[in-house]
Order: structure tokens, then sequence, then C-alpha cells
């Protein structure tokens, strides 16, 4: 049966999947070299400070060798004036001083490059991940169930995180460009035709490593789904809410068979590209090495022939090694920028991604107090990407001061009318009022500012019992004892009594000294979260399915107590509950079919009086 998820195109937003295609690599990598300045932004607003020194110092690196060789010429060509009987020219003894002395520097700069590197590379990754954080939490939900999405915010973590060698590759790639340069303008002075056979034995393998990079990241990009699923069989593998069932069903080894074969697969694939690009690499290094002897031994052949020095020579040799290896080195931290460059595309991409929930600019502030509360107003609903409408011209109001148990059986669309009020989703037709204007009109923020929301799937945050409470409302400080209240109403103060750390006990297992809450505890814990909001509608979204029969009716006098005066939601398949509302709808296929109290509807006979009875009976 496909899934929810198979079943999805588009979900939110638009992801489009640009594939690498082997066969349109280049075309793909210079496309992607548009990504290089938005990274430069990324990692210059980092630290400009350390940006500017990490350059300079490179620069200033990047001379060195050059320096350190035209001395050496002339201390060389000094020395042999010795061997044909003449004295050694002046300031010879300098000239060896400021060697030694070039020579020190490079090493105390080299590491000061490093320390910069380092400093950049923890301010960018730090940077980056503060924004991914902050753009996922902007997205809208939707994409959460999106698998496209998932894979696309997988690879932004990852580049993220990952970029140590990105920061350095381009530093890298600036130092060596100079060194490369100056070198080079030294070879030109001796003779042109040396650079030009230089050039003419590395463009080869330059190609080369350029193409296998991109195949490699067109390689990595296509194994994502896997090592997705891999990931997740590692994670049910280890965790702690599977251990039952894996144990019971005897499901380690099917999991641990599955994640062999996904990894054999990746395994062939590495292999099966490492071995081509072995060959060619080889065979393109070899190419590399003619071009260097090629220009040896004509700088040989005109030392012999007396127009060069010895000290010529030496400096010809260092020349050609440094400027081959640094254009080399250079062409090569190139396509590895260009490479890392293609990766940032989803990076990239990712920032671009666009809500499709969106916050008005300068939109109304949430009336204090509501007046006439909201109204759904001939609202449809189809989930983003499907095709089923799972609200069909629904239309309902909730007025100040109602509480309202929402109704039906699984799947008729209770939870979707909480994710439409609450604007996780809009309408895909209709309009959903509050206060006689449209819910798109009023500022997100202060929307949600005012909702208390709990829902069925709430969070179990490995936080002390305090901070898992606190989270209710982190925009405001809140008091000790407001902490207090909102326990005590949600009953999770007696959970809190018997932790042996009270309101600083760490909960869940995931951390040392963190005890776990069985479903009902965890529960109230989350319940007293919706009460600590100052919020005019509170929703509560079977938050007591884990409690027993006598817990639900204590949280539920107590919310009686608690929402007096306000708007509350809530959904409910125990007719204990929410016959205490003070009107009750019954949802079925996404239309409302009976709404009245307890005894309206009782009396009504219906869809409602059924399920009341139905449920009564199974108790007697
Ligand atoms: N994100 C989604 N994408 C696509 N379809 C969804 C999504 N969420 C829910 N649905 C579908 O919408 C329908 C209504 O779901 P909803 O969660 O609103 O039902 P419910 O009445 O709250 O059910 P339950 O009592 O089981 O909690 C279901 O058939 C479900 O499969």
């Amino acid at each position: 049966m496909p899934s929810k998820i198979d079943e999805k195109k588009d979900c939110g937003t638009s992801v489009d999947e640009a594939q690498p295609r082997e066969g349109g690599a280049w075309a793909e990598r210079i496309r992607a070299l548009k990504n290089v300045p938005p990274v430069l932004h990324f990692v210059w607003e980092s630290g400009p400070s350390v940006v500017f020194w990490n350059i300079t110092i490179r620069i200033v690196v990047a001379f060195l060798p050059v320096g350190i060789g035209i001395i050496g010429r002339f201390i060389i060509d000094g020395v042999n004036r010795l061997r044909m009987q003449q004295p050694l020219p002046a300031h010879f003894w300098w000239l060896v001083g400021s060697e030694m002395a070039l020579a020190v520097l490079t090493g105390i700069l080299t590491r000061s490059v490093d320390y910069f590197d380092n400093l950049l590379a923890d301010r960018y990754t730090h940077h980056v991940s503060v924004e991914v954080m902050r753009k996922a939490a902007a997205l809208d939900v939707t994409v959460y169930e999106d698998p496209v999405f998932y894979d696309r915010l997988e690879r932004a973590r990852v580049q993220a995180t990952d970029r140590l060698a990105m920061i350095q590759q381009m530093g890298r790639l600036i130092q060596q460009s100079v060194t490369a340069i100056a070198f080079s303008i030294v070879l030109i002075k001796y003779s042109p035709f040396l650079l030009l056979l230089l050039v003419a034995g590395i463009l080869p393998a330059f190609l080369g490593e350029s193409h296998f990079a991109f195949l490699t990241y067109a390689k990595n990009f296509r194994q994502t789904p896997l090592r997705r699923q891999m990931d997740y069989l590692r994670q049910v593998g280890g965790s702690k809410e599977a251990a039952k069932e894996l144990k019971l069903f005897n499901l380690s080894e099917y999991l641990t068979n599955r994640f062999s074969a996904l990894s054999q697969t990746i395994y062939e694939q590495n292999v099966a590209l490492n071995r081509r690009r072995l060959f060619w690499g080889g065979i393109l290094a070899i190419i590399g090495q003619l071009g260097y002897y090629a220009a040896y031994g004509y700088s040989i052949w005109r030392t012999i022939q007396g127009r060069y020095s010895i000290g010529d020579l030496t400096l010809i040799t260092t020349a050609i090694m440094q400027a081959m290896g640094n254009i080399q080195q250079a062409f090569s931290t190139a396509s590895g920028v260009a490479d890392q460059a293609l990766f940032l595309t989803d990076l990239l991409a990712f920032f671009e991604m666009k809500p499709r929930v969106q916050n008005k600019e300068g939109g109304f502030k949430v009336p204090r107090p509501i007046r006439h509360g909201f109204e759904f107003r001939n609202v449809s609903f189809t989930y983003p990407g499907t095709e089923r409408r799972i609200l069909k011209n629904f239309n309902f109001f909730l007025e100040p001061g109602e509480r309202i148990a929402l109704i039906g059986e699984n799947g008729q669309g209770k939870t979707t009318v909480v994710k439409l009020i609450t604007r996780l989703y809009d309408p895909s037709e209709g309009q959903i009022l509050l206060d006689g204007v449209d819910l798109r009109e009023y500022d997100l923020d202060d929307l949600h500012a005012e909702m208390g929301v709990i829902f069925q799937d709430f969070m179990r945050y490995e936080m002390t019992a305090r901070e898992n409470i606190a989270v209710g409302r982190v925009e405001v400080p809140h008091t000790e004892e407001e902490i207090r209240y909102a326990a005590e109403k949600s009953l999770a103060a007696s959970v809190v009594g018997k932790l042996h750390g009270g309101y600083e006990q760490m909960l869940g297992r995931r951390f040392e000294g963190g005890v776990d809450l069985s479903g009902g505890e965890w529960q109230r814990i989350a319940l007293a979260r919706a009460y600590l909001r100052d919020a005019q509608l509170l929703i509560l979204d079977e938050p007591t399915a884990a409690l027993d029969a006598r817990s639900e009716l204590e949280v539920f006098e107590r919310f009686a107590e608690l929402t007096e005066g306000k708007m509350a939601l809530l959904i409910s398949h125990r007719f204990s509950t929410v016959r205490m509302a003070d009107r009750i709808v019954v949802l079925e296929g996404g239309r409302l079919v009976e709404e009245g109290n307890h005894s309206q509807l009782m009396a009504l006979g219906g869809r409602y009086a059924a399920m009341f009875e139905m449920q009564a009976a199974s108790y007697r």
C-alpha cells in the first residue's frame, strides 16, 4: 500500500531537483560556480576581520618562496665565484641571513594561516548552522513530509558543518595562484617557452581531475537517498523506542541485512569510480611529468651552452618545480572549489525555499479580547501534493468563552481543522475568519502567541522538567509561580513531586542522569505548556489519550476551570470528556454533520448518539 508520503509530488515548497547528470557535467560545473559568490558572502559574514587577516597573510606567504629562490640564486653564483678565484660579492652574508629570515618567517606565517583557517571554519560552521536552523524553522510543516526536502535538508546540514576543507581551499587557491604567477614571471624572464611547456603538461591532468571530481559529486548526490535509508536503519536499530519490538519480532538481523545490502551498493559504486579515477589520473599525471622534464632538459641544455649560470639553473629549476606544483595545485584546488560549489547548490537552494504560508508584512495584531471568534466559511482543504479533499465546504464557528469538542472517527479531518485554525496550512478554498477578518491578514507570530496547542504527537523534550514546561512560552520570562501554577493545573505537579531532582530533573534517557516518564506522565508535562501560555484559544488534540480515566476527568475539570471565559477546542475519542463541552461538533467525511450539546445530540439520536452508545456498551 503506498504511504501518504509516496503519493506526494510537491509539498509546500518548490523543490526542483536538478539531478547532476554525467553528460551535462561541464555545463553543470560552470553553472555551479555562480554559487561561489553567495558562499564567499557567507564566509565574509562569519568574520570579516578573520577573512582579512587570513588573505593578507596568505598573500605574504605566497611571495616568500620566490624571494627565497631569487636570493638563493645570488648565493650560489656568489659561491661559484670563489671557485673561479674571484672574491665573494659584497653583502654575501647579508644574503644568507636574509634567506634564513625568510625561511623562519615562512614557518611562522604558515602556522598563523592554519590558525586563521580553523578560526574561520569554526565561525563559518556556526554561522551557517544557525542560518540553516532559522530557515528550517521558517518553512512550512508541509516540507517535513516531503522526502525530497529531507534529502535537501540533510545535504544542507552536512554542507553547513563540513566546509573546513572548502575554506582552506579558497585560501590556498589565492596563495597558490600568487606563488604560481610570481614564479611564472621569473620563468618568462628567462624564456616564455619554459612556461608553455609546463602549461601543456599540466592542462590534461587538470581537466581529468575536474571531470572525476564532478563524477564523485554526481555519485554522492545519487547516493543520498540510500544514505538516508541507512541512517534510518541505524537509528531504528539503536533506538530505545524500537528496542522492545526488535527483540520480540527478532528484527535486528533483518535490519542489519538491509543495512549491509545498502552499504554494499554504495561501496561498489565508490570502488567502480575510484578505479576509473586511478587509471586516468595515472595517465594524465605521466603527461604532466613529461612537461616538467622537457622544461628541465631545455634549461640544462642552455646552461651547458653557457647562456645560464649555475645560479640561474638552480633558480629556474626551483621556479619550474614551484610554478608547476602551484599551477597544478591551483588547478586542482580550483576544481575542488568548483566541486564544493556544486555541493553548495543544495545549501543555497535550501536558503531560497519559500514557505507557502506567508506572514503578512505589517499584519494586524490579534484583538484582545477576541470579540466574535473564529469562523470557517465554506472551507475546503486538500493536502498539497495529494488529490483527496479532506475538508469539504466546512462551516464552523467558535465564539469567545465557548468550549467545543470536535469528534469523529479516525481520519475524518479533526486534526486538519486544528492545523488550519493555527495556520500551519491555509485553506485550499473558502476562508477562515477571526473577528470577521481573514486569518491571513493577521501577524502570524501574534496569532500563534494567542494559541496554546498540544497535539497528539506532542514533543518530549530531553531537557529538565522545568524547561519542558517553560518551552510553552519562551517569548517572555516567566516566574517560578507561573510554572508551578501551570503544573498544578495539568496535574504535572504530582509527576514532578515524585522526581528526585524536582523541576530541575533531566527528563528522557538521552543525557546523563535523565529519567524517563510514562506516556501519561509526559502528557501531563506537555499539558502544562499549554496552561503556561496566556493564550485566548486553547486547543487540545487528544492530549489525554494516555491518561487513565480518572486522571483524564480530573484534567478536564481543571481544564474547564482554566478555560473559563476563553475559547477552547478539544479533540477526544472519550465521551466522558466530550460531554463536558458546551457544544459538540461531529465531523464526517470532512463535513460538519451534527452539532449541539450532549443532551441535544443524544435526543437527536443521530451519529453522536450511536457513537456514544457504542462506547458506553463496551464499558458495560
Ligand atoms: N500531511 C498530510 N498529507 C496528506 N494527507 C494527510 C496529511 N495529514 C493527514 N492526512 C490525511 O487527512 C485525513 C484526515 O486526517 P486528520 O489527521 O485530520 O484526521 P483525524 O480526524 O484527526 O484522525 P484521528 O482521529 O485518527 O486523529 C486522513 O485521511 C489523513 O490520511
